[in-house]
């Protein structure tokens, strides 16, 4: 045990570096873009801490330039996945009996390493791989990660410090345990930062883990273990699998100790899991631990008091920053006749000087969306409305795989609000618009929160304090992540704890005490001092 109760250091959010000309991150981040996109990779699976290599390889290339051979990963199969959970199991209980700080400390030197000597290969790997540009590498890979362990660690701190009362005579206590057996993370190719989150979340609260990354995002995934491996984790802690999702799913959801699923991606592959886990209950020794944040259709509601100007900044950045790849993304509008023209000029002259290219050059703000299935997807979108007679497409609408996979930032008119692009996720740089009478605002109202089954993140605009009081109450349900005045992007940990409702998530607020709730099992305990040697109550007593 623990030999003090320790006062940790003082946690912040990591300042973001603004990458601007002449800056010398600017510089470092350049040089590191060279080194980096010089090729050869040869990247293992990490099983027991050591490198797996299959001889099965699968080609690395960066979504903006996909002709490009960066290197290859070793694509393993189901033996892996399960030698991935013997080697979690196998190394569980000396991790769960090392020192909390001891925990603490490995993911605090992680954070450090990240914003120190390996900040720039967080950001080049990002932007190689992923297509991300410097500005929204740094505030993901860089900035986020280091929120998440440095901010996982005092949450950490606080529940082990939530502790009972106790009557005279007795002490009682909370143990805050690590659930029995593994935890599977299950991670999505958008967010670096989020990758390295879910599997360790439940790796500092004591649980061993079976990492399953997205084939998109391979490239900073094993930077990720690299780096804690350097900051100390011992081997079997997180075990880093390339495998299909399905092959995986498979050996995982049949296992007896399989103890809890951390997953962010789609709904859709959220809701299959969930299925399957329900039918294997019997199988478990616990009932597992089930942590999903998922798709969204996140929406930006103007009233007529709103600033067009303001308005028309927030859809820009909200919808297209990261190729509107942001589980976040603004992708739906609803904005009164009142201000449209106004908010449509201000869009057209920002879509106008926006660049669009490879990530390289630091005047591009749209790089590639991350593969050609998703290319082929949000081109037929957008075909398919420039097609049809209830939608119109008003700016960009051009697609090109020659090289990359680059869609314009393309905004969408619907003659009627519940056209397929006001309900669906696109994830891509398609944002649609509704033009409602101002009249109609409640109506309205009604519409945006029926119209789709997801409620993640939304904004609203409005200088009138009675409306955002109005819309604020009447769209309660609608967004697990609420703006007033902002776009519905961007959130940072520990300021706006994330995540969505109905089919968005379990909306457990990554980053937060309550998603390291889900990775404990609390035990009571209960000590008397000097136990009774009588079972007689006074009640029993002859008068
Ligand atoms: N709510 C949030 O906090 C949040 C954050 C980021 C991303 N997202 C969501 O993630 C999605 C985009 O990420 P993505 O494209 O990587 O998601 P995805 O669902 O396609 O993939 C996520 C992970 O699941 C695996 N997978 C895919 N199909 C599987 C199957 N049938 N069985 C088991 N595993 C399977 C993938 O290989 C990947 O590792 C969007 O829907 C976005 O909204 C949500
Ligand atoms: N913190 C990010 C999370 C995006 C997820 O894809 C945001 O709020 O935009």
């Amino acid at each position: 045990m623990s030999k003090g109760i320790y006062k940790l250091p003082e946690i912040k959010n990591e300042p973001v570096k603004s990458y601007a000309p002449g800056s010398p991150e600017r510089q470092a981040l350049k040089q590191k873009l060279v080194e980096l996109n010089k090729g050869g990779l040869d990247i293992p699976m990490i099983i027991d801490g050591k490198e797996v290599r299959t001889g099965n390889l699968y080609d690395i290339c960066p979504p903006h330039d996909h002709q490009r051979l960066l290197g290859h990963y070793h694509q393993g199969d189901k033996t892996h996945v399960q030698m991935a959970i013997d080697a979690a199991l196998k190394a569980k209980p000396a991790w769960e009996a090392m020192h909390w700080e001891s925990r603490a400390a490995i993911f605090l030197k992680a954070a450090e390493l990240i914003a120190g000597p390996y900040r720039y290969d967080f950001n080049a790997v990002t932007m190689i791989g992923q297509s991300k540009n410097a500005f929204q590498s740094e505030i993901d890979a860089v900035c986020e990660l280091i929120d998440f362990y440095r901010f996982n660690v005092r949450n950490m701190y606080d529940l082990y410090g939530m502790q009972p009362n106790s009557a005279p005579g007795i002490w009682n206590r909370t143990v805050w345990r690590p659930l029995e057996g593994f935890v599977f993370a299950l991670t999505p190719f958008n967010f670096t930062s989020i990758a390295a989150n879910l599997g360790g979340a439940p790796a500092l609260m004591g649980n061993t883990v079976v990492w399953k990354p997205s084939k998109t995002a391979v490239y900073s995934a094993h930077l990720i273990m690299e780096v804690l491996k350097e900051a100390g984790l011992p081997d079997g802690v997180i075990n880093l699998v390339y495998v299909g999702g399905r092959e995986a799913a498979e050996v995982i959801f049949n296992h007896r100790e399989f103890a809890g699923l951390h997953f962010t991606g789609s709904t859709g592959v959220f809701n299959g899991m969930w299925k399957t886990i329900a039918g294997n209950m019997e199988k478990y020794k616990s009932y597992p631990r089930i942590v999903g944040e998922t798709g969204g259709k996140d929406y930006v509601f103007a009233d007529a008091t709103a600033n067009a100007k303001q308005v028309a900044t927030a859809l820009t950045r909200g919808a297209f920053e990261y190729q509107g790849q942001k589980c976040s993304a603004a992708s739906r509008a609803y904005i009164p006749t009142t201000l449209w023209e106004e908010v449509k000029n201000h869009m057209e002259e920002d879509l106008k000087s926006i660049k669009t290219g490879t990530p390289e050059d630091f005047t591009h703000f749209i790089n590639a969306v991350i593969d050609e299935e998703s290319f082929d997807k949000l081109a037929k979108e957008i075909a398919d409305a420039q097609q049809s007679l209830d939608a119109e497409v008003i700016m960009g609408g051009n697609c090109d795989k020659s090289k990359g996979y680059f869609i314009e930032p393309t905004v969408i008119l619907a003659k009627k609000p519940d056209y397929n692009t006001m309900k669906e996720e696109l994830f891509g740089p398609i944002l649609t618009v509704y033009v409602y009478d101002p009249d109609k605002l409640d109506e309205t109202l009604d519409i945006l929160d029926t119209t789709t089954d997801y409620a993640l993140t939304g904004a609203i605009f409005s200088s009138n304090r009675a409306n955002i009081e109005k819309m604020t109450s009447r769209l309660t349900h609608t967004a697990g992540n609420f703006y007033i005045n902002d776009k519905p992007t961007g959130a940072v940990v520990d300021q706006q704890p994330f995540g969505g409702g109905r089919a968005s998530g379990t909306n457990d607020k990554a980053g937060s005490v309550f998603n390291l709730l889900r990775w404990v099992s609390p035990q009571t305990i209960k000590e008397t001092f000097v136990p009774a040697t009588d079972y007689m109550y006074p009640n029993f007593l002859n008068e």
